[in-house]
């Protein structure tokens, strides 16, 4: 496929933390590409890597983080011409070059709007400041830009909701503020790391709504961290499954929920409900526990809570297989098929 059909094609990405002088590795050997105008969702249990993967690419970590990859190359389209960024290559988290990046062409909306907005300033400044800082705009124009990005999101008369603080919004109304903030810019490329997870259920089918709109109407590409399978079906082109910080999964829709390879997908499917599937479906907990990321030993991190483990799946590194096209599994029941790490 071309780099103009990928926008984001990450190799053998690995993050640790360092705390108390020992580095525990979370990230490892994650490697993905997105299709440009396609969302990706990223599911896997509480604690698995799925933030830290992606603030690793948005380079949102801090000191203690340990970033290294083969590549992290995002693919900006302007006009027909490709232009390849190496983000992995790029030497400061905070120095221009990132900057330039994070909000033209990439952004990030986060689970808690509260975290996201500063409580001291209007909604409209912080959403234009993206705005003053990209471009040359006037502070009357990017207010007038703000003022249309809000009427976009559906926040209710935007003129006086311009001026009003954080604490004036309802918790739905501040996500639409926090989507305006990282829309604003107008990214190709939005990681949403579970952006309805605090909101009430209807609030959550509009935004998530919203996000589907800009996918399908103006060819945005997403990333979607989530735990919600019904959204996962409804949003997503494909899925990337990740279990104590590897991918153990990755393919279409269809592949994942219809021919569903990996014993931990498997039993994830099963202990979540999941939209269109029967109203009698038996919900059932993976048994065990996940292991701890400072005490792992060697083979496949899911061995011991894998009802198909043999004696070889506690030896070595686990390579992925490529089971059909662009249908890979990280597991030894596999390993007929070619090796694709
Ligand atoms: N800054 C940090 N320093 C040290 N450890 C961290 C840091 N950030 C995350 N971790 C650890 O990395 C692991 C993965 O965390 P991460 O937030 O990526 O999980 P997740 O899959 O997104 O979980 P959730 O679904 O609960 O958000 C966890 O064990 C977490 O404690």
């Amino acid at each position: 496929m071309e780099n103009k059909d990928i926008i984001l094609d990450v190799k053998n990405l690995n993050t640790s933390f360092i705390s108390d002088q020992k580095k525990v590795d979370i990230v490892k050997s994650v490697s993905f590409q997105l299709k440009r105008g396609t969302t990706l969702a990223v599911v896997g249990e509480s604690g698995c890597g799925k933030s830290v993967t992606m603030n690793s690419i948005m380079r949102f970590l801090g000191n203690n983080a340990q970033i290294t990859s083969d590549k992290i190359q995002y693919n900006a389209l302007q006009g027909e011409k490709v232009v390849e960024y190496q983000i992995g290559a790029i030497k400061k988290a905070n120095g221009p070059e990132m900057r330039a990046l994070r909000g033209p062409e990439l952004s990030m909306i986060f689970q808690d709007p509260m975290s996201s907005l500063n409580p001291v300033y209007k909604v409209g400044d912080q959403v234009a400041e993206g705005l003053l800082q990209h471009t040359k705009l006037s502070k009357k124009e990017a207010r007038q830009k703000v003022l249309e990005l809000f009427r976009k999101l559906g926040i209710p008369d935007p003129e006086s909701r311009i001026d009003c603080y954080p604490h004036q919004f309802s918790g739905g109304m501040k996500q639409r503020v926090v989507i305006a903030i990282a829309m604003i810019c107008n990214p190709e490329l939005i990681i949403c790391d579970e952006p309805t997870t605090a909101l009430d259920v209807t609030i959550q089918a509009q935004i998530m709504e919203l996000l589907k709109g800009l996918q399908v109407n103006e060819g945005k590409s997403i990333i979607l961290i989530t735990h919600n399978m019904g959204l996962v079906a409804e949003m997503a082109d494909e899925i990337c499954v990740m279990y104590m910080g590897r991918v153990v999964e990755f393919g279409s829709l269809e592949d994942l929920f219809d021919r569903t390879a990996h014993p931990y997908t498997k039993a994830l499917l099963r202990s979540v409900p999941v939209l269109g599937l029967a109203d009698d479906q038996q919900l059932e907990t993976i048994p065990g526990i996940t292991p701890n990321p400072a005490d792992l030993k060697e083979g496949c991190e899911f061995a011991n809570r894998c009802p198909d483990c043999s004696e070889e799946c506690r030896k070595g590194k686990i390579p992925a297989f490529e089971i059909s096209k662009g249908h890979r599994v990280r597991c030894l029941q596999y390993s007929n098929f070619p090796e694709v790490d």
